[in-house]
Formats: C-alpha cells, structure tokens, sequence
C-alpha cells in the first residue's frame, strides 16, 4: 500500500484520517443514493414511461437552447451536469460562466434483440446498462469500466474495456447519435447519414452539440468469464506475450495485464463460457466480502514458473467481471480506505463499498486536492503497442507508479479527432494506465507529465482526457487530428458561438 507524502500536520490529520468521513457519513449516503436510483429506474421501466417521455425531454433541451439564440447568445453553452457528479478528477471552471443546459436524459429507451443494439440516453451509466441486459442474455461489446461512468460521457470522451482489442473503444461500438444542435435542431447521425458530423462526435466533449440517445451495438452474453492468469518476471516477456495474443487471429475476448514492479506483471485472457469447467474454480470476485480483485492477481505472480504447464484458471460471473475494478476503484481506494481490504472490514461493510466517486469528489478537502495535484498521478496514456516496452520504461523512469494497467485496443482508421497514422484497417495499441503516488526521484507534476505527453506525442499516440492535459494548444492539435472537427464546426450552424474548441474544455486552466 502506498502512502500520500503530507507537508503539514492539518494537512496529515485529512488525509490520514480521510475514511472516517468515508465510512460515517458517505458510505451510508452512498447507499441512500443507490436505493433511490435503483427504485427509480425499476419504476420508470415497469410503467415504461422512459420511450414515451424521451421526445419531451428532447424538446425540453431545444428550449433551453432556442432561448439562448433569443437572448442573444452571451455566453458558451455546456450541459448542467455539476462536475463533482462526473468521473473527472477535476472541477470544471467553465461551468460557472457558461449557459448550464439541462441534459436529464437518464433511462435505457429499447433492447432490440433482432437487431443487436440497445437505444439509451446519455445519463445511463455502464452499471445500470450491464444490469439491464444481463438478465435478457446480452452484453454490450464494450462495458468501460467503473459503474457510474455515463453513455454521454463515454461518447463525449471515449472508453475503452479488455474486450477492445476486439471492437475498439467505446466510439467504435456507437452506431447513431442524435444531438440537439446549436440551433436548437435535432439531428440523428451514423456511418451513412450526417457520417461527417458521426465521425466527429468522438473526443469532442459536447463542443459540437447536446446527444440526446445513442444506440450502441450488443453481443450475446454467456454467465462466466474463463479467465487464465499468466505471470511474468521479464518485461519483455510480458509484453511479447501481451502483443501476440492482442494480435492474434482468433484473441481471447477479453485481454488485460497488470504490472507490479517494471518486470513483474499477470496477463490474463478470459472467455464467456456458460457453466464453470473443472479445469478451475468459481471466484465470485463481485459478492461483499471477497478481497480486491488487483490484490488477488497479485498472488499469481508466486506462481511464476512453479509449473509452467500449469495454468491458474478461474471462473468469474460475467457481471462481476466487468465491474472487477469498480469495488477499489482501481487501486485508489486503498489511499482512502487504507484497511478497506482487510477481511474484519470486508464481512462487516463491504457491502456498502466503493463509496459513490460523486460523493467523494463533493467532499474532498481543499487540503486533498492540492496534494494530489503535487504528489499524485491519474493518467492513461494510449500508445501503438509495439512501443509498449519503451513506454513502460519511460513511466517508470518519470513516475514510478504500480500497479499499472494494460489494456490492448483497437483504433479503426476512421476519419476523426483519432487518426492513425499507418493506412491498414485498424491499429492496435495498448492503454497504459498509471494510478498512484509517483516514488521516481525528481518527480515534478507539471514537467514529469510534459516529458510523458511528449513521448507520447512521439510515438502518434494520445492521451485521455479526463485527466490533467498539460500540453498547450499547438501541441494538443498535434496530438488530435482537427481536420475534420473543425470543417464541422465552421459547417454546423452557431457552433462556433455555443461551444469553445475541446482544448477550451480540457486545459488545466478551466478544469481546475
Ligand atoms: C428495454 C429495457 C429497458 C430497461 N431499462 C431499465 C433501466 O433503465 N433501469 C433498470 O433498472 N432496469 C431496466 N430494465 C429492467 C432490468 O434490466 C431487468 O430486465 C429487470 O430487472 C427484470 O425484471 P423482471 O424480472 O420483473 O422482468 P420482466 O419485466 O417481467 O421481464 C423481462 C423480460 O422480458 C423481455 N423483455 C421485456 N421488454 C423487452 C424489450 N423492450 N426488449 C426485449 N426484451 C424485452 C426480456 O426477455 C426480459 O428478460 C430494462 C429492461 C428492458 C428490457
Ligand atoms: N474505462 C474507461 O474507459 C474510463 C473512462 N473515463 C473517462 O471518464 C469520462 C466519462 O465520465 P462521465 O462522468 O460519464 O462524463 P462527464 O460528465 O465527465 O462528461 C465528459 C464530457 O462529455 C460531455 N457530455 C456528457 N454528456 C453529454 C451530452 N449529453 N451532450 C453533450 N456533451 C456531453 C461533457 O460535457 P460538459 O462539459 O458540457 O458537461 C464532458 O465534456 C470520459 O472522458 C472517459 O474517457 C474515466 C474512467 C474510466
Ligand atoms: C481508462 C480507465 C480505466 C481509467 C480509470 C480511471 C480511474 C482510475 C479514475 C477515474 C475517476 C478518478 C479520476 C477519481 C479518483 C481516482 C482515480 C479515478 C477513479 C478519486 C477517487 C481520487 C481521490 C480524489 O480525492 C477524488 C475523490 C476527487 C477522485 C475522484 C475521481
């Protein structure tokens, strides 16, 4: 477990003291919190109320925006959601000076199984989708992970889930939109009606229009996940193995990796199968008082080289796979929580885990934030995988940072902020995601993340951005293709007046 490097005894007292806020006061609202939503959402399905209230709520969005064209459009718009519900780690400033339109689309409007897609709004999150569609035999292709990340938000921005490598990131998986305009239209889009305005909608954080419903693509699902855990004590094992089974013909459906130190790491390759086998056991990793998923990987690395031939199997049910993460929030909740793990805890209360990240944000001390501006890193870093092992060094040269996160995905060569730089179908690259308190010697936020975003850069890879962006304008245009973006938004009328480019969003200057 790592520990937050404090300056000051107040400052100690926070942090340290951080989880008896956790457990008193939010762990009981968090629970308030998902009673209430999960009863709404139960009501709204049974009196089936959310297809048929979907075009007033429509509507209710164009209002808003027609009488901000009345009134003369003085300032830019943005969606009212508060920032300290979102899965961001900052507060966006602009929300204080924009025109806050009420986006409260939140329901699943229609499972059509001949077609394989669901049509939802932009305020249902991947939690509510996955439990929407498990019990009719379905899955979406792509289920990011934490369960209060939201449709909108992952069109707005991007997603990306261990089974990428197969169907690319969130977007790919997209097949309409429909946006309210800056003119207060509604306009549906997909590959062949609007594809320009389709293609742009990706990465481009609500500066083109307001999404009102998305239908997305949906597989078959099967009850377990078959997941095999190989470990590593060589990089360059590790990330050979990782590359040749994300490149392979016929993948594993779901591919991650996660590395402990730089040389030692677990990659595992997982399938839906409809009942366990007996080639392994069952690890139902979702009920209350199993340990941290991260935690349990962690111990396959004992068994490196024990017996090669002998592969650690496990038979995990599909929900609790997908929201494998969500319980520790990765690994950020040990920093919260520092025995949230241990067993007393997790037979006692962890049922009630994670606390809502809503909740945690609303609470967070001012003490807290500007320590983990100095002294914490949040960042995913998307790189060509065959830079991988490069890359792992050069995080661990300026962060220093574990566990780290592996995830292999698909970038397909579409027009779009995304562009790949080689003229094949698709390119696969690897997400790196780095979590933590930095031990690297010398780490300094602002230019340790510029050094990294510079590689990055270097390599034609991207960064996402719900995390800090530290680079400036120039390079973030040379880092996201806004060729076709910015055709769009000189096409698109009042565009331009409604909505500031993505860096006006996404700069540390407005996401403080
Ligand atoms: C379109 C749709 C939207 C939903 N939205 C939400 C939501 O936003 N929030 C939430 O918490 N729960 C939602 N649910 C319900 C939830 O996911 C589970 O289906 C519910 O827990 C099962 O309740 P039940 O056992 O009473 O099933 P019942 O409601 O009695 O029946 C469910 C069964 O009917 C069939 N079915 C019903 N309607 C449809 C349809 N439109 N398309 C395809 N098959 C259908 C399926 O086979 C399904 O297994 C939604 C379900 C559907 C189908
Ligand atoms: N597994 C994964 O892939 C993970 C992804 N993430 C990231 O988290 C973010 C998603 O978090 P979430 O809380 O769901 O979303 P947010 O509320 O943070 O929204 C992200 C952006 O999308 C815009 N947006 C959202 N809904 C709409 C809408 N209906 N119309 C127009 N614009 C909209 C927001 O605009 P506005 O500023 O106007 O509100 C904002 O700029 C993404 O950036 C994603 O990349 C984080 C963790 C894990
Ligand atoms: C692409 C993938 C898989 C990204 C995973 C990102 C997660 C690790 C991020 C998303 C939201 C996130 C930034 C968050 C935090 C940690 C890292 C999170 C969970 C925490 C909980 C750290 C503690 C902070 O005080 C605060 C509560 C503000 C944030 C909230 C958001």
């Amino acid at each position: 477990m790592t520990t937050l490097p404090t300056e000051s005894l107040t400052e100690y007292i926070i942090v340290e003291y951080r989880w008896v806020v956790v457990i008193f006061a939010l762990l009981p609202m968090s629970l308030f919190w998902k009673i209430w939503s999960s009863l709404r959402n139960y009501v709204v399905f049974k009196l089936n109320s959310a297809p048929k209230m979907h075009d007033r709520k429509v509507k209710h969005v164009q209002k808003q925006v027609k009488d901000w064209l009345v009134n003369g459009r003085k300032t830019k718009l943005c969606t009212a959601r508060p920032t300290w519900q979102t899965m961001s780690f900052r507060q966006g400033l602009y929300k204080k000076s924009f025109t806050n339109i009420e986006v409260n689309l939140v329901d699943v409007l229609e499972v059509d199984t001949k077609n394989m897609t669901v049509r939802c709004e932009p305020l249902v999150t991947m939690g509510q989708l996955s439990r929407t569609l498990e019990p009719l035999g379905l899955a979406l292709a792509v289920v990011p992970e934490l369960d209060q990340l939201t449709v909108g938000g992952l069109v707005m921005g991007t997603g990306v889930e261990t089974s990428s490598h197969v169907h690319g990131l969130f977007q790919h998986i997209c097949l309409q939109y429909e946006l309210v305009l800056a003119d207060g239209s509604v306009v549906t889009c997909s590959k062949d009606e609007n594809p320009d305005l389709f293609y742009a909608v990706p990465w481009s954080y609500g500066t083109l229009g307001f999404l009102t419903s998305v239908v997305i693509k949906v597989i078959p699902a099967k009850k377990y996940v078959r997941l095999e855990y190989h470990p590593y004590a060589k990089l360059s094992e590790l990330a050979d193995r990782f590359r040749k089974e994300s490149l392979d013909k016929e993948p594993h459906q779901f591919i991650e990796a996660l590395l402990f130190t730089k040389d030692t790491g677990v990659v595992m390759l997982g399938d839906m199968v409809d009942e366990p086998g007996s080639d392994g056991k069952v690890n139902k990793i979702g009920k209350w008082y199993s340990e941290w998923f991260f935690v349990q990987v962690q111990r396959h690395l004992k068994n490196y080289r024990k017996d090669i031939s002998k592969i650690v199997v496990e038979y995990i049910p599909l929900r609790d796979y997908y929201h494998r993460h969500t319980k520790s929030l990765f690994w950020e909740l040990q920093d919260i929580v520092p025995f949230g793990n241990s067993a007393w805890f997790r037979y006692l209360l962890g049922w009630l885990m994670p606390p809502e990240v809503s909740l945690l944000k609303l609470t967070q001390p001012r003490a807290i934030a500007e320590l983990y501006e100095r002294a914490h890193v949040i960042q995913d870093m998307l790189v060509p995988v065959q830079h991988l092992d490069d890359a792992v060094l050069t995080f661990h040269k300026e962060f220093e940072v574990y566990p780290i996160w592996l995830c292999p995905f698909k970038v397909l060569n579409n027009p779009g902020q995304l562009k790949i730089k080689c003229d094949d179908k698709w390119q696969m690259f690897v997400d790196i995601g780095v979590y933590g308190v930095p031990k690297a010697k010398g780490y300094e936020t602002v230019p340790s993340t510029r050094r990294i975003e510079s590689f990055v850069t270097s390599r034609d890879g991207f960064q996402m951005l719900y995390a800090d962006t530290y680079t400036t304008q120039k390079e973030f245009r040379a880092m996201f293709d806004h060729t076709l973006y910015d055709a769009v938004r000189a096409r698109l009328p009042h565009c331009t007046d409604a909505f500031p480019e993505i860096y006006g969003k996404v700069n540390r200057n407005v996401r403080k």
